[in-house]
């Protein structure tokens, strides 16, 4: 059995690597020389926890192969996964261009029957479109089926969450080629869901969308603490109690961020939008976190005015821990507004400093450590909750720091502790300090 992985980002990489690990023959293909050539050495390009051990034992093993070869791919494969990148268009909607070339480059090359599994997130109708694009590119006499299996792997636990995922989602028109694709996920003994192909691809964008009205809502709720004088935690803990509920994703902080959730909501709007439907709770749930995504930097303008020419430290720039990854990160946007504040800003993140660096250059002082980060600073925002800085030191805050005012977005430290190391100490939906009107401010 050959399979073939179109794409090594996150997950095209945890998904190649994972299939090896189960015992299948894999190759990746990328159009990117450079990383191919990277990862046949066996280095990963992305910081993912256990990726480039899983890597290189099954590159020693001979079962994982990289190739920017697309003809000899094609030649071999059984079954070929489609994970390329399909970002947003400047009106919100998926792009599918780099679908669209890679479908095209192995229908020109296709040379034997095979199944295209297509793993990138798409809007419903794309497997359609892709097949009869195939049946339009194809020259051989070969039989082909287009199957949607879309992925739910959350980076930073990517090969923890493939090998327990909660379910795996199968489209398929044509059944057998469906099961067939089952079948090939048997090793890892998870529960599987067939559906019609439409379904499937509406499935993960309602997952995502779900998800992200859950953390908006949270965000809300908390932002209602802050009005009412309850607290984020309890109310969340009491919440989530409730097994109809349940626990997760409600962790109240600065909005979501990363490479899904942002473009997937934006990407179902714009889908909606297309079929002449109004889906208000989706653009309530964009709306509340682009004002939440703001919350910080607004209540620091309210508390401390201009601050222009204050010293300020950013602690983490990653949109969460355990991932480089800084795709619509939360702390982006706040570091922008201060650049334009004029404000004297450093930064640190354990894993996502060169891409931070790549993005604002010489504008910015990258610390290497969190006490470097704060030495000397007047205002510290949190915007990732990193163990590195959540169990920091909270004395250390005030030994380096001027007068520590901090601006903490993912709640991180107790109040009581917070308060007890001699901070000021403004966090989400937790009433330290009286935040009570800056609210009033947001002008969206
Ligand atoms: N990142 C995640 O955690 C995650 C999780 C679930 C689903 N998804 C979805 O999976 C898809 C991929 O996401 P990602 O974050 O892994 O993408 P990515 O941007 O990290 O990687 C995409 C890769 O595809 C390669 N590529 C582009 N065009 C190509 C072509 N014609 N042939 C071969 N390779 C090509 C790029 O060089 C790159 O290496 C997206 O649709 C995304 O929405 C992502
Ligand atoms: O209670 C919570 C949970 C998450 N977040 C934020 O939400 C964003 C997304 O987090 P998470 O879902 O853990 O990360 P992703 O890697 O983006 O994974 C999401 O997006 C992927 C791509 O579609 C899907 O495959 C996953 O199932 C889905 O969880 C991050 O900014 C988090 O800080 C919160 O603010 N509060």
């Amino acid at each position: 059995m050959e399979i073939t992985v179109v794409g090594t980002g996150y997950v095209g990489l945890v998904t190649g690597v994972c299939f090896a690990e189960v015992g299948y023959n894999v190759t990746c293909f990328d159009i990117d020389v450079n990383k191919i050539g990277r990862l046949a050495e066996g280095r990963c390009p992305i910081y993912e926890p256990g990726l480039e051990e899983m890597l290189q034992k099954n590159l020693a093993e001979g079962r994982l192969h990289f190739t920017s070869d697309s003809k000899a791919v094609c030649s071999k494969s059984d079954y070929i996964f489609i994970t390329v990148g399909t970002p947003e268009n400047e009106d919100g909607s998926a792009n599918l261009e780099y679908l669209e070339a890679a479908v095209a480059d192995i229908g020109a090359n296709l040379c034997k029957d095979a199944v295209i599994v297509i793993k990138s997130t798409v809007p419903v109708g794309t497997n359609e479109r892709i097949y009869k694009m195939l049946q339009d590119i194809i020259h051989c006499d070969v039989q082909v089926k287009v199957i949607s299996n879309p992925e739910f792997l959350r980076e930073g636990s990517g090969i923890r969450d493939t090998f327990h995922a909660d379910r795996i989602v199968i489209g398929a028109d044509d059944y057998e080629a469906g099961r067939a694709v089952a079948r090939l996920y048997e090793p890892f003994e998870r529960p599987v869901v067939q559906t019609d192909i439409r379904s499937a691809e509406l499935i993960k964008y309602a997952s995502n969308a779900f998800l992200a009205t859950k953390i908006s809502f949270i965000n809300e709720i908390a932002n209602l603490c802050e009005h009412t004088g309850a607290n984020i935690e309890d109310v969340a803990k009491g919440m989530g109690m409730d097994q109809r509920i349940g626990s997760q994703f409600l962790k109240a902080g600065i909005g979501y961020g990363g490479s899904c959730f942002p473009k997937d909501t934006k990407a179902l709007e714009k889908m909606t939008e297309d079929y002449g439907y109004d889906f208000k709770i989706l653009r309530s749930v964009i709306e509340v976190n682009s004002r939440q995504k703001q919350q910080l930097f607004y209540k620091a303008k309210e508390m401390l005015g201009s601050l222009r020419g204050k010293r300020v430290a950013v602690l983490g720039s990653a949109f969460k821990p355990h991932t480089d990854d800084i795709r619509e990160a939360p702390s982006i946007e706040l570091i922008a507004q201060l650049i334009e504040e004029q404000a004297d800003i450093s930064v640190y993140d354990p894993a996502a400093t060169e891409k931070v660096e790549e993005l604002f250059g010489s504008r910015l002082y990258y610390a290497e450590t969190v006490d470097a980060a704060i030495k000397g600073a007047d205002i510290v925002f949190i915007m990732t909750e990193w163990p590195e800085i959540t169990q920091y030191d909270l004395a250390r805050f005030r030994l380096f720091m001027r007068e520590p005012v901090i601006f903490d977005g993912r709640n991180c430290y107790s109040l009581v502790e917070a308060e007890s190391a001699g901070l000021t100490y403004v966090s989400v939906g937790r009433m330290s300090v009286n935040v009570n009107s800056y609210i009033d401010c947001l002008e969206l």
